[in-house]
């Protein structure tokens, strides 16, 4: 039987937050403060999670950017109730993780496991189905995963995106409140990874609050409202892709020239910093029209650039390791 969006109860009779349409003033999706867990030993301690604050509101898409060893699966176990924190409070939707998963108001993408090869899709996500009380249909869980054209066929001659995309049908079957997928699109193609976001979109489109773990930055600008950087276990910005590029505010104004004053570039409005190398100059300011209208009236610069800064910049800006920007941008590190 299918559970309608809006009407599933729990025992007390209080409205559940099911997928569609959020409730605002119901309780946050996620409500952690001040989360810790470490592994290992007193000579030895990772503090995998070292102090995270987090409220999620019910109907976010929320990307957790972060590079390899940041605390995201940590963090993530620790919300799907696999792990308890060391301290801290963590609320879903009101509840202890577990019993929010009882409930079956969250559901989990991860990236391998839990698929049977000898199964069909199909079979998978009746199999999945059975063992809730009430489920969405399984037809329509598998076309709102864009994969019921494929619903005969055996999980092993699925490619990676389409098992991956399996996997978020089966998650898709309690119609949770919260979704949360931990680094989907690891290893899939670029086709792949279009197809799998392009389902997921549509059904966040729906209201369905989600949290993704990734290290791809074009995703987390793409795909999310806002953007949870993490580090080291600890948040180091916490915005809108546009937010997240303003914290790095303002361009960056590069001339030659071999007449400039650095310390009058510097005292200008707004200027951060001014870097010199022979002719060459890079001054990273908020006001790049000013530089530019001094450089050119006052010096004999040449060759101007005028650049915004993109979220790697404001990666850098931030944590100050350009070596884990290169790792979630998937660029080169430069300049070592
Ligand atoms: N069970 C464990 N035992 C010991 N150390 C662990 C354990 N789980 C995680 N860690 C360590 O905690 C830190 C955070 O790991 P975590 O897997 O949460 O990072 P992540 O951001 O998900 O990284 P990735 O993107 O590589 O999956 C890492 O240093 C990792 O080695």
């Amino acid at each position: 039987m299918t559970v309608p969006a809006t009407q599933a109860h729990n025992r007390q009779g209080s409205t559940l937050p099911r997928g569609a349409a959020p409730d605002p003033t119901g309780p946050l999706a996620v409500d952690a403060t001040g989360l810790h867990k470490s592994f290992g030993t007193h000579s030895k301690t990772v503090h995998a999670v070292n102090g995270i604050d987090l409220q999620i509101r019910p109907g976010e898409v929320v990307a957790f950017l972060g590079p390899n060893g940041a605390g995201k699966t940590t963090t993530i176990d620790m919300l799907l109730g696999l792990s308890k924190p060391d301290a801290g409070s963590l609320a879903i939707f009101g509840m202890a993780p577990r019993a929010a998963i009882a409930h079956g108001l969250v559901s989990a993408v991860m990236q391998t496991g839990g698929l049977l090869k000898d199964l069909t899709v199909r079979e998978t996500a009746a199999l999945t189905a059975s063992l809730f009380a009430q489920h969405q249909p399984v037809d329509e869980v598998l076309d709102r995963a864009g994969i019921l054209d494929v619903a005969g066929r055996r999980v092993e001659k699925c490619s990676g995106g389409q098992q991956q995309r399996l996997r978020f049908a089966m998650a898709l079957l309690s119609d949770p409140g919260l979704l949360i997928l931990d680094e989907p699109t690891t290893g899939m193609d670029v086709e792949g990874r279009r197809d799998f976001w392009q389902a997921i979109r549509a059904d966040t489109a729906r209201g369905r609050t989600v949290i993704f773990a990734t290290h791809y930055l074009e995703e987390a600008d793409a795909y999310a409202d806002r953007i949870v950087l993490v580090r080291r276990g600890k948040i180091v910005a916490d915005g809108t892709a546009a937010e997240i590029k303003n914290l790095a505010s303002g361009r960056t104004v590069l001339a030659t020239a071999d007449n400039a004053d650095a310390a009058a570039l510097a005292a200008l409005p707004g200027v951060d910093s001014v870097q010199v190398q022979g002719e060459r100059l890079a001054i990273r300011t908020k006001d790049s029209d000013a530089v530019a209208r001094y450089l050119l009236n006052s010096t004999n610069a040449v060759d101007l650039e005028i650049t915004s800064h993109n979220l790697e910049d404001a990666f850098v800006a931030l944590t100050g390791d350009a070596d884990a920007a290169a790792e979630i941008t998937g660029t080169e590190s430069k300049g070592k």
